[in-house]
């Protein structure tokens, strides 16, 4: 009999949370191989640490990001309007992969694939995201977010909108996949926060759906 050809150990679980729809895969990769991706994009991404205005002040984003895709996947998140660098090959082998794994499993709007992936590089445990949701206009109603993690282990927070006692943690691990989907952004805010003891440098890959505004 003939043998897959996609034999990667791709097997997702959902994590039960109301008004979200989350599936985790804690092994999408295995560790050669989530080893091999974070050492190739430490390297060769043009990390770029940029600066954002809070309440108006000008602040530099306590992290490093690049942001690639399709030429027409423009991207506007935290003010900062972002064109997207060409894609890099193993950013669309991995591309590749989710979209295969999750084939039949999550229902994408439109084309079933990924225009664009937004990488954020934490050097160490004092590098952060804040609490928001992934819901600007441009990513559509109900999209589908994977997220890819590589290197140190880092608490992914949740918390509710609304419902202030809903709050989750998970640990995303080295060579992991969180695929979230339905309602999760419009009910639900995420952040990797500060932490306290030492970690290591951590890339997260964040695959998105674009659909391009149009120009008038
Ligand atoms: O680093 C992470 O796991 C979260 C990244 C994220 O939320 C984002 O890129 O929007
Ligand atoms: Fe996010």
């Amino acid at each position: 009999m003939q043998e897959s050809l996609f034999d990667t150990p791709h097997r997702g679980e959902q994590i039960q949370l109301e008004d979200a729809t989350l599936l985790y895969y804690p092994r999408f990769y295995d560790e050669a191989k989530a080893d091999e991706l974070f050492r190739v994009l430490q390297l060769q991404i043009p990390w770029r640490q940029e600066q954002t205005r809070i309440a108006g002040i000008p602040r530099l984003q306590p992290r490093l990001s690049a942001g690639f895709g399709d030429a027409d996947a423009e991207y506007t998140y935290s003010g900062l309007h972002l064109l997207p660098l060409p894609w890099h090959p193993h950013l669309l082998d991995i591309k590749n992969d989710i979209e295969h794994a999750i084939a039949g499993e999550v229902k994408m709007r439109g084309p079933q694939h990924f225009n664009s992936v937004l990488l954020n590089y934490y050097r160490d445990e004092r590098d952060s995201m804040g609490w928001h949701s992934d819901d600007e206009t441009e990513l559509g109603l109900q999209p589908v977010i994977a997220s890819l993690s590589l290197g140190g282990s880092r608490t992914f927070a949740l918390k509710h909108r609304e419902r202030k006692d809903l709050r989750y943690k998970i640990p995303l691990a080295h060579g992991s996949l969180l695929i979230m989907s339905g309602d999760t952004q419009s009910h639900w805010l995420h952040a990797i926060a500060k932490e306290t003891l030492a970690c290591d440098a951590r890339i997260n890959l964040t695959f998105r759906q674009i659909f391009p505004s149009k120009i008038i």
